[in-house]
């Protein structure tokens, strides 16, 4: 699904077959998509002008926030998110065909550290005894399943990567919550809409929000009556470590307006008089992805 007018380098968090790539292709199609082994590479292949786009995995519905991302993004980088794809997030467990019958045995099970904690349920009950290991995507463990095929080990991920990396499918849909939902942006150098079918009616912007040094009483509530009285709707606000000393936080915000908004501009405004610091990750669209069947 893309209606893109030309076919943007976009990196993403590879290898072929990740949750990330699959998105990838629901917003950009096949073509111009460049894999990276780690998150932190996507972010620098944009920020160094190598690729137009990344898009990167940033929140989970189960998990909550990817510190990966919010890492690389929120603390010193200059990009822009453009746009948003939530999408289904469906696990199952799969082995190399030459191990299908050594379920009982698995010396390690291996997947994103997301994906372990989604299915964290399901491991406990089955696997209690199994060394669980982090891979950099559910792709990257799916891959190296099918290359060691003579190791007792199983992978979690999606449908697609059983296919491409040719591993039998063992157990169906080990998430422990069924609405099991991933965000994922797509972040560029420039402010700018990234333009597909199919995006809800509200754009957003998000906000990154460092309080004043003041300390001062009241001052979260302050900045929430800031959008509150000239009804902005925030779709979230959460807090994140600001790293210079334990108790310091800044704010992620997303609010569903245009920030050229008149309304969004008085509550910048009024933001900067409370002595606020405010940098804009600019205004995208939001696209949901439906599960495939
Ligand atoms: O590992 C992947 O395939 C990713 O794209 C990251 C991820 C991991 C778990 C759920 C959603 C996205």
């Amino acid at each position: 699904m893309t209606d893109l007018k030309y076919s943007p380098t976009v990196a993403y968090l590879g290898p072929e077959a990740s949750f990330t790539h699959v998105a990838a292709t629901y917003l950009f199609g096949n073509a111009g998509l460049m894999p990276q082994p780690t998150i932190p590479d996507c972010i620098e292949a944009v920020a160094t002008g190598r690729v137009v786009y990344a898009i990167v995995p940033l929140e989970n519905a189960l998990e909550g926030s990817v510190p990966m991302t919010i890492d690389y993004l929120f603390h010193g980088s200059d990009l822009f998110i453009n746009a948003e794809i939530s999408t289904p997030i469906e696990q199952h467990l799969m082995v190399n065909e030459k191990q299908k019958d050594a379920l009982d045995k698995l010396d390690s099970v291996q997947s994103h550290p997301h994906a372990l904690a989604q299915c964290h349920k399901y491991l406990q009950y089955h696997y209690r005894r199994t060394p669980l290991i982090q891979t950099t995507s559910t792709a990257a463990a799916a891959k190296y399943v099918s290359e060691n095929p003579d190791l007792r080990i199983a992978a979690i991920g999606n449908r697609l990567a059983a296919k491409k990396y040719g591993l039998h499918i063992a157990e169906e849909n080990i998430h422990d919550f069924h609405f099991n939902h991933t965000r994922f942006v797509v972040l560029s150098m420039r402010k700018g809409y990234l333009e597909a079918k199919g995006h809800a009616d509200n754009p957003k912007t998000t906000f990154m929000v460092k309080l004043p040094e003041d300390d001062r009483s009241g001052v979260l509530h302050q900045i929430l009556s800031v959008f509150a009285w000239r009804k902005l709707n925030l779709s979230k606000i959460e807090s994140r470590p600001l790293k210079t000393g334990l108790g310091n936080y800044f704010f992620i915000i997303d609010v569903l307006e245009n920030e050229d908004h008149p309304m969004m501009r008085g509550a910048l405004e009024e933001l900067a008089a409370l002595n606020c610091n405010v940098r804009s990750f600019g205004t995208y669209y939001t696209y949901e992805q439906k599960p495939s069947r």
